[in-house]
């Protein structure tokens, strides 16, 4: 097969191919970016296999950063750009199941192209077009399949968060996933406990986020990937709840997190470490705790004042749209007729401050300031006492 029109983003790369060419080396796109333009979608980051050696790639052009030397990556700048640019190489050891204890640099594509994960990864385009497939990388994008590049086992021993990949790549581009390579999945879903849950929650999550999700999840689930994940062990029934629903695209982690929360039934405690053992971000993680709460809210119609002000609205689509996904039923105009009913945003709103405090009861700046501020603030939420200094004065006077 040829490439006709080669993509934006490569003729861009063309000169760092042709200099490598013309100083007697070779040199192909590889990796994502082939497989995402043969499958008509848009490329992100090209990145540039070579025979040439670091050292030989750092004397062919005049500005080079050492990326990942040890690994044989050099990032070539080219005018505004940056290309990382990998010597051909070999993979073995393995110890660990993450990382190989030796890399070894080889001059020969077929090498580098057999240690990669998939077929449908293992693509390689020089620089007039003609793909490089020698494992039937093209059969399978046309077949959609996600096959493991020769044994599917050796391939996830040598980095087992490639079956994490797996199922990440089936939600985002919808394919199979091979059986022999499913079943070599099946087989060793313990060793994902080997492999650090950033990079675990990373695959995770983009498969979360992806359009085929639930097809991505239900592997997940089904293969037995989950029960070596935080929180998920012995919960593959619960987790099953969410293949239900259809036509469903979260907009965000957060609320992938929370649906997750939501059908293990985690109290929200619970829901807060839970998300602390996966290491997502503290923003992530409070606003997801913030969103479960409000969903319990909602599920209960418990439309407590105090409770809704202290949640705010932020998270108020989050929560329609998984109240849609769950069937939760709740009282809409009841709920605004609520939230209208409160007077103020924040604190900040309230007319009397901390100062007008201290003045009023003529005391020095302390913990009972605050104290009392928040017993004003709710009770003007609350609808106890208007928001007016006269009011708010005579209401701090009288609740001492
Ligand atoms: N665990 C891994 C990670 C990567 N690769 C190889 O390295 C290439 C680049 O990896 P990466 O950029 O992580 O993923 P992409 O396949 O490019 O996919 P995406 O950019 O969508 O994550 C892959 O295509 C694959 O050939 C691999 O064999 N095993």
């Amino acid at each position: 097969m040829q490439i006709k029109q080669l993509p934006k983003d490569f003729q861009e790369a063309l000169p760092v191919l042709e200099q490598i060419e013309q100083a007697g080396f070779q040199a192909y796109f590889v990796g994502g970016s082939v497989r995402d333009h043969i499958l008509g979608l848009p490329i992100h980051d090209v990145d540039i296999a070579t025979s040439a050696y670091p050292e030989e790639i750092k004397k062919i052009f005049k500005r080079t950063v050492d990326t990942g030397i040890q690994h044989g990556t050099v990032t070539v700048l080219m005018g505004d750009d940056a290309y990382e640019v990998t010597t051909f190489r070999t993979e073995s050891g393995y110890q660990d199941f993450r990382r190989p204890d030796k890399v070894t640099f080889v001059r020969s594509l077929e090498d580098d192209l057999k240690r990669r994960d998939f077929t449908i990864n293992a693509l390689a385009v020089d620089l007039n077009g003609n793909v490089i497939d020698k494992f039937d990388g093209l059969k399978d994008l046309d077949k959609k399949v996600i096959r493991a590049v020769g044994k599917a086992e050796e391939r996830f021993h040598e980095d087992a968060l490639r079956m994490m990949r797996a199922v990440r790549f089936q939600a985002q581009l919808n394919f199979k996933i091979e059986e022999q390579t499913s079943q070599a999945i099946a087989d060793n879903a313990p060793l994902l406990e080997k492999i650090a849950i950033e990079r675990i929650r990373e695959e995770f999550v983009k498969l979360l986020l992806s359009k085929s999700w639930q097809t991505g999840l239900g592997d997940f689930l089904k293969l037995g990937l989950s029960e070596y994940c935080p929180g998920f062990k012995d919960q593959k029934l619960e987790l099953e709840e969410l293949l239900e629903p259809k036509d469903k695209y979260f907009i965000d982690e957060d609320e992938a997190w929370v649906a997750i929360g939501y059908v293990l039934s985690l109290n929200h405690d619970e829901f807060n470490r839970f998300l602390r053992d996966w290491k997502v971000s503290n923003k992530t993680r409070e606003t997801s705790v913030d969103t479960l709460k409000l969903l319990h809210l909602f599920e209960s119609q418990d439309f407590d004042l105090w409770n809704i002000y202290k949640l705010g609205t932020k998270n108020f689509g989050r929560v329609i749209e998984l109240c849609k996904m769950f069937g939760i039923e709740f009282d809409y105009q009841g709920l605004n007729q609520k939230v209208d009913q409160i007077s103020i945003k924040n604190s900040h709103d309230l007319k009397l401050s901390g100062k007008d405090i201290c003045d009023i009861l003529g005391v020095k700046p302390g913990p009972i300031i605050g104290k009392s501020m928040s017993q004003i603030e709710r009770a003007v939420v609350e609808g106890n006492v208007s928001n007016n200094f006269d009011e708010l004065r005579h209401y701090l006077l009288s609740n001492q």
